[in-house]
């Protein structure tokens, strides 16, 4: 007879490993080895990879995740510690197929260290330009999950507000894993409007009542959606300037063409989800994501079997050759093929925050 343990998959094995009590946070780093390999930088830190010895994965190889690593000293500086946190705080109460699980987190006296799924497939942006545009099934195949994972985040009363094709990663199988919940908010239903009013994101992907700063919610997610799909079937984003004023305008005037190859259905639903007004946007009725599903670019698409990752990635074009995917490696170590090389840097010798502020903003966490 198995033992219990051998029964639960490596993602459970992490997830109990990491908030073992016993495993103080101190002694959290010896539970992986830090490979030195960085994937990824933000503006505060880092995301590095490393592998968990003790956990092997279904092809008896050792576990791999993604540590975000970010210094306290610039979390400070930057005025980023609530973002932190709330991401922290957000990401330990959800669990999604298509969204990144956090294993843990702690820290130590320089950085904040986020534990997470290793996505390997790298960015959906990275995808995108790999193949200056994406045909209308793939695209379709990606909107779908970012329809799914965004119904069940408003479900929990989250907004995710940073929908774009960098936070969007893609796993080995090519199917979404959405990362990067710093701008997520957990609306407070004890007030009824239910509104929040920061302005964050990514200036192409802002709707036009956070520009405005009228109060936002939910319909910024579907926004954000139209502008994704636009940019997954066009190469580029509907709304586009070197100067980020110009977007702001060319956002609020709501004018824009789409390219002659976009199907009819795909126009249709991009234009319903990029309706200036918020009240008649698609997705902000009360059946929310339903009327999305329900559009006709959706027609014939089998929900369950995405959601069960029983569909196989659509990768022909309408020539019928196929698209470049992200090259995944299927036993053994990851070859980091799909992600771009970042210099090197320590950050474990970074400086240190002084303790009057270290007690101020990371005392209560
Ligand atoms: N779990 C993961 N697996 C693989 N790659 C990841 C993972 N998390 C993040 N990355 C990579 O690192 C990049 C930066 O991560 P993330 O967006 O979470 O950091 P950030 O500091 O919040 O960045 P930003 O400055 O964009 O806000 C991602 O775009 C992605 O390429």
């Amino acid at each position: 007879m198995p033992d219990a343990d051998d029964e639960l998959k490596p993602v459970q094995l992490l997830v109990q490993l990491f908030n073992d009590p016993s495993a103080k946070p101190s002694s959290t780093h010896d539970l992986f080895t830090m490979t030195h390999k960085c994937i990824g930088v933000g503006t505060f830190g880092r995301v590095r990879v490393a592998e968990v010895p003790t956990v092997k994965g279904e092809d008896g190889q050792s576990v791999h995740i993604a540590i975000k690593i970010m210094k306290k000293t610039e979390l400070v500086r930057l005025k980023q510690v609530d973002h932190v946190k709330n991401e922290v705080s957000i990401l330990r109460h959800i669990s999604h197929p298509f969204i990144a699980t956090l294993y843990h987190f702690f820290m130590d006296e320089r950085n904040v260290y986020l534990l997470q799924e290793f996505v390997q497939g790298g960015q959906l942006y990275r995808l995108i330009g790999q193949n200056a545009r994406l045909p209308n099934n793939t695209a379709r195949f990606y909107a779908a999950q970012l329809v799914m994972s965004m119904q069940y985040l408003h479900g929990e009363h989250i907004i995710y507000r940073d929908m774009n094709p960098e936070n969007v990663l893609l796993d080995e199988q090519g199917y979404v894993k959405l990362v990067d919940f710093g701008y997520a908010k957990r609306l407070n239903l004890d007030d009824m409007t239910a509104k929040t009013w920061t302005l964050c994101g990514t200036p192409e992907y802002l709707a036009p009542e956070m520009i405005q700063s009228k109060g936002h919610s939910k319909e910024v997610d579907w926004w954000a959606l139209g502008i994704l799909m636009h940019e997954m079937l066009a190469g580029y984003p509907p709304y586009y300037d070197p100067n980020q004023f110009q977007i702001y305008q060319k956002i609020l005037t709501g004018k824009r063409e789409y390219p002659q190859h976009f199907e009819q259905q795909a126009k249709e639903l991009i234009g319903k989800l990029l309706t200036v007004d918020r009240t008649r946007r698609i997705g902000a009725s009360k059946n929310g994501a339903e009327d999305i599903k329900k559009h006709k670019w959706y027609r014939g698409l089998n929900w369950a079997a995405l959601y069960n990752r029983q569909m196989v990635v659509p990768v022909e074009k309408p020539d019928g050759s196929h698209i470049v995917t992200p090259k995944v490696e299927g036993a053994g170590p990851p070859d980091f093929a799909n992600f771009e090389s970042y210099p090197n840097s320590a950050e474990e010798s970074g400086p240190i925050l002084d303790a009057e502020k270290e007690h101020l903003y990371f005392d209560h966490w």
